[in-house]
């Protein structure tokens, strides 16, 4: 069938689709005159609070329990044909938007562009937000202190290395609060130059967490080139855009952003390779109703001192997520423990642990309540 010429049939249903978009425009457009109702309502509460109190904090309008409870609901009644997840990218979309006409996030990430994390912050706050490249993790989490940027995010788990340790580190002294969580599939590619073919690589460089998930593929393939870390994927990509000879380790964002040539696609050692990556941001986030808590515990130096903590969780039924250890920073041969867990700080069952934690340990912080992942 030729579309110069087409059927009445084929017509009718490019009319009606014609007539769903416009129904749908005018549905969203509704949307977000709402969403500009309810930052109009929080601004009128803050100056009556200035009034009052004499102080006059930033509205807050970005509310993570809610947006996680938004897209939730999307899934749970979307009845197809559209996946699931494919609908909830829609009306992420949708939200980031509705919330940019107050005024767009911004949100800091571990740069340069065209890193993995780059693509969690669009995943997590859709492409309205104003995405600001940082140098370094310690970068990040200083621009969502001074106020500069009003979240953060950085990598903090790989499903085939394990933690990144330098977060885990940053959280034990940040006033921080962890408000998010998000997790991308990571598929590594061997980028050069456009037009360089595989014979003129010389060199190969990438962040050592790729190195790391690319070890066998390396080992195979490449074990007489030299191999070097650099501070991120992002920047390794850069370089291999002006270091003939030079390939690197990234993503398809840098491939993108940076027009590189691809010699050899998905070449990490696990094809479920995945990292999750945190929200970081001021203030705490009320409970969602599927929520994860983030805590940093450290026992006194005594038999069965783990066993004492994870005890309480085991009585309250309460699941674990993540256990890791990392040494503290103040005595030799002494841990701290990262426990996540799934519950909110609110609930009862999760305070009644908390305080049980208090009296057990000589540090305890939680980092922070926040909604499970959604998308
Ligand atoms: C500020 C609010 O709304 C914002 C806009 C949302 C939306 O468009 O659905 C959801 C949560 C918030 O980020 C709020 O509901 O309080």
């Amino acid at each position: 069938m030729s579309d110069t010429q087409p059927t009445p049939e084929l017509l009718a249903i490019r009319n009606r689709i014609d007539a769903l978009d416009s129904e749908i425009l005018k549905l969203i457009s509704e949307r977000a005159q709402c969403a500009q109702q309810v930052a109009e309502i929080k601004v009128a509460e803050v100056l009556a609070q200035a009034k009052e109190t004499g102080e006059s904090p930033e509205p807050v309008f970005y509310r993570p329990e809610r947006e996680a409870q938004v897209l939730t609901k999307i899934k749970e009644r979307n009845q197809g044909p559209l996946a699931d997840d494919t609908v909830a990218y829609i009306f992420r979309e949708i939200m980031s938007a509705c919330l940019a006409l107050e005024r767009p996030l911004q949100v800091a990430y571990l740069g340069p562009e065209g890193t993995y994390t780059q693509s969690a912050a669009i995943k997590h706050f859709g492409h309205a937000a104003v995405c600001v490249s940082q140098g370094t993790i310690d970068r990040v989490f200083a621009e969502v202190e001074s106020g500069a940027c009003h979240y953060g995010v950085v990598p903090v788990e790989n499903s085939t290395e394990g933690m990144v340790s330098h977060t885990l580190d940053s959280f034990i002294d940040t006033p921080l609060q962890i408000v998010g969580e998000v997790e991308i599939p990571i598929h590594h590619h061997l980028l050069a130059l456009k037009g360089s073919s595989v014979d003129s690589v010389t060199k190969i460089i990438a962040h050592q967490q790729a190195l790391a998930q690319c070890r066998n593929w390396l080992n195979h393939h490449w074990p007489h080139v030299e191999w070097q870390a650099v501070s991120s994927n992002g920047e390794a990509a850069k370089r291999a855009a002006k270091e003939p000879g030079v390939a690197a380790i990234a993503g398809d964002a840098a491939a993108e952003f940076y027009g590189l040539e691809k010699l050899a696609e998905r070449i990490e050692d696990n094809p479920d390779n995945t990292t999750r990556f945190l929200i970081i941001g001021r203030d705490e986030v009320p409970p969602s109703g599927q929520d994860k808590t983030s805590l940093v515990v450290s026992s006194r130096n005594k038999p069965g001192a783990l066993l004492g903590l994870l005890a309480p969780f085991q009585r309250e039924g309460i699941s674990l997520t993540r256990i890791d250890t990392r040494p503290s920073k103040t005595e030799k041969w002494a841990y701290v423990f990262f426990i996540e867990f799934e519950g909110h700080c609110q609930d009862t069952k999760v305070a009644a642990i908390l305080s049980e934690l208090e009296e057990q340990s000589i540090l305890i912080k939680v980092l922070g309540s926040y909604p499970r992942a959604v998308l």
